[in-house]
């Protein structure tokens, strides 16, 4: 018999009965072997060799599986299961601030005494950086500039007395015209059939609409002073399907452009299409236009030239993503009847509390603590943010920029190459229950969740029992610690953070509060928060499409004007392109300007790239000659 098995509880074959007990009952001969030497124990000698070895082997796997299951259990037991022991540790841990009546739980997050005493010296190290930050250093060093979102919202703190006045100063400007669109006092042109602006169209992205968006959503009043939409994007249907809602309203609406840069193409082409869409109506575009960006940028000249209803600075030590609490955020909010100085007074309440050097008592700290025990430091769990909130959806679209952009870094402040990142993704509570928190419940234990709670259910006087004793805030209630539960009963982090209610003041609570977890985070993991070279790299590519794409037709163009007309192969656009290692790109727009009936595929079809022969409808003539 072989005197080898390759170990007692793998699934070799060999440890596999070839020919299990027959019916008969009769024991056939396990075809099992032993390592060389080995010996079935001694009481079992008198046994037959059978028999005394499928007991041997059976006692191995028992053992072996004892041992699995035990190692189970201390994953399992890896976090704290007695009740006891669980609420001592959410009552030791719980973060409370009163004035703002906000609480953070990390009392399901695993981090152990042990790991918090070894990574004190890395926070106070975050907090020194963060204390100099907030006092003018050049914390982006890769574009030398200050970090200076938190001025935003406590002015005093500005390093010079310029920038104080310039935050004040716009801050004024923009509660005094909010006031006066409001109001009345400043109205749309004669076009318009109601003498007041009735609606906003802002024309922004990334962080020129993701802030402004999450405000919207969180915090206007079901009939605002004036209702926002958002062009977001550089979608023609998109556009298209927002100025459509707008319909005759378009002559009443208060058209914001924000843009820091002032030269971001899908602004820019927003920018265009709107005003493309003035002409069209016959409205003048200038007396309904506003613009949102740095002093001499490309738009702040075009504003300026062409003589815009407004414009309201954005600064340089101001990043898209930390921009809520500038002109970006606070026009939008305040044309919808949002309180944008308690916006302030909140993220102010919660920068005062974030400066705390006892990472215990530090709300943005222990955040930041739980995220990295949680991912290792290194981005390898996601961060799943649950609102169980209607208006608090778009919470984790605007973090996923916060947090992402901040975080997603090739490399670190020394020059290694570490290619760091938080993933962020979720929507809201108890919806997504119902989408994908099966995977996070049984499935690939790849994040920890974030659940933000709100206590009030309803505006005062208003709940209503749809069962005796039991209302619908009281499921929403239930669903949330619920799953909160359930997914620490299967070893799943959590970390709570709870606010009494949805109000200006805690919702400029939570972008502060969030905004200082990524710089305390991003110190600790040695990265620059305040940069995002990766994105420039998808900006030229876009670039080089375009310019790749304006050949293309330049000689499509040529061969169209030709008689007859002389339709092109792939191979030929490539070559009189002089870039045939870009065919595949030639087809690929190629297909999408045949798509749009802007060239004529005369033979062949897509589906067969090498078939194609393509001419465009019209020639250009002036174009032949340009
Ligand atoms: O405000 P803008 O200059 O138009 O920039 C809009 C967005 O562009 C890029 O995507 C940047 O990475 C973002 O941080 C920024 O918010």
């Amino acid at each position: 018999m072989a005197s080898s098995v390759s170990g007692i509880c793998s699934s070799s074959p060999s440890l596999r009965p070839k020919t299990p007990p027959s019916a008969a009952g009769r024991r056939e001969v396990a075809s099992v072997s032993f390592p060389s030497g080995a010996r079935p124990p001694a009481g079992d000698r008198a046994l037959p060799l059978s028999l005394s070895l499928a007991r041997s082997v059976a006692r191995e796997i028992s053992a072996e599986l004892g041992r699995a299951d035990g190692a189970a259990k201390k994953e399992k037991c890896g976090l704290e299961k007695d009740s006891h022991s669980l609420w001592r540790r959410y009552v030791d841990w719980l973060y409370q601030h009163r004035e703002l009546g906000l609480f953070l739980d990390v009392s399901r997050v695993g981090f152990t005494d042990e790991f918090v005493e070894e990574m004190e010296p890395r926070f106070q190290a975050a907090f020194k950086a963060m204390e100099e930050l907030e006092k003018g250093a050049i914390a982006n060093p890769d574009e030398g500039r200050m970090v200076g979102h938190y001025w935003l919202r406590r002015s005093e703190l500005a390093p010079t007395r310029t920038l104080k006045a310039q935050i004040e100063g716009a801050l004024d400007a923009v509660c005094n015209f909010a006031a006066d669109v409001v109001s009345g006092k400043i109205k749309p042109p004669a076009t318009s059939p109601v003498d007041r602006f009735t609606q906003i169209l802002s024309v922004g992205i990334g962080g020129s609409a993701l802030g402004p968006q999450f405000v919207a959503e969180a915090l206007a009043p079901d009939n605002p002073p004036l209702k926002i939409r958002f062009i977001d994007n550089t979608d023609p249907a998109g556009i298209d399907h927002q100025i459509a809602q707008l319909g005759p309203e378009l002559a009443s609406t208060l058209v914001i452009v924000i843009s820091k840069s002032g030269g971001t193409p899908e602004t820019r082409n927003g920018l265009l299409e709107v005003q493309k869409a003035f002409r069209e109506a016959g409205l003048e575009f200038a007396k309904q236009g506003v613009a949102i960006t740095q002093e001499n940028s490309l738009l702040d000249n075009t504003a300026r030239i062409e003589g815009w209803l407004a414009r309201f600075p954005m600064f340089d030590w101001v990043g898209g993503r930390t921009s809520e609490m500038s002109a970006v955020g606070l026009l939008p909010a305040a044309l919808q009847g949002i309180d944008i100085r308690e916006m302030l007074a909140g993220a102010s309440l919660m920068d005062e509390a974030t400066r705390t050097k006892v990472v215990k008592n530090n709300p943005a700290a222990l955040l930041a603590l739980c995220w990295y025990w949680a991912s290792g430091g290194v981005g390898s769990k996601d961060m799943v943010i649950l609102p169980y909130k209607d208006s608090l959806l778009l919470f984790s679209r605007y973090l996923q920029q916060l947090v992402m952009e901040s975080i997603g870094k090739e490399f670190d402040l020394d020059g290694n190459r570490v290619n760091q990142g938080l993933t962020v993704y979720g929507n809201k509570g108890s919806t997504d229950q119902h989408a994908y928190i099966q995977q996070l419940r049984e499935g690939v234990h790849n994040f920890f969740a974030t659940f933000v709670e709100v206590l009030r259910d309803r505006p005062p006087g208003h709940d209503w029992e749809l069962e005796p004793g039991v209302t619908c805030g009281d499921y929403l209630f239930g669903m949330l610690q619920g799953t909160r539960s359930a997914l620490y009963a299967n070893d799943r982090e959590s970390i709570t953070v709870t606010v009494e209610e949805v109000t200006p003041r805690s919702v400029g609570a939570l972008i502060a509060l969030y905004e200082r977890a990524v710089g305390i985070y991003a110190s600790i993991v040695n990265i620059n928060a305040y940069h995002q070279p990766g994105v420039e790299a998808g900006k030229k590519a876009a670039a080089e499409v375009l310019a790749l794409q304006k050949r293309v037709l330049s000689v499509l163009n040529e061969a169209s004007c030709k008689e007859p007309v002389e339709p092109l192969t792939l191979e030929e656009v490539a070559e009189r392109c002089h870039a045939p290692e870009e065919i595949e790109m030639i087809y690929k727009i190629i297909a999408h300007m045949a798509a749009n009936d802007r060239a004529i595929i005369a033979e062949g079809s897509c589906g067969s790239p090498r078939s194609i022969k393509v001419f465009l409808g019209e020639c250009n003539v002036d174009e032949l000659y340009a």
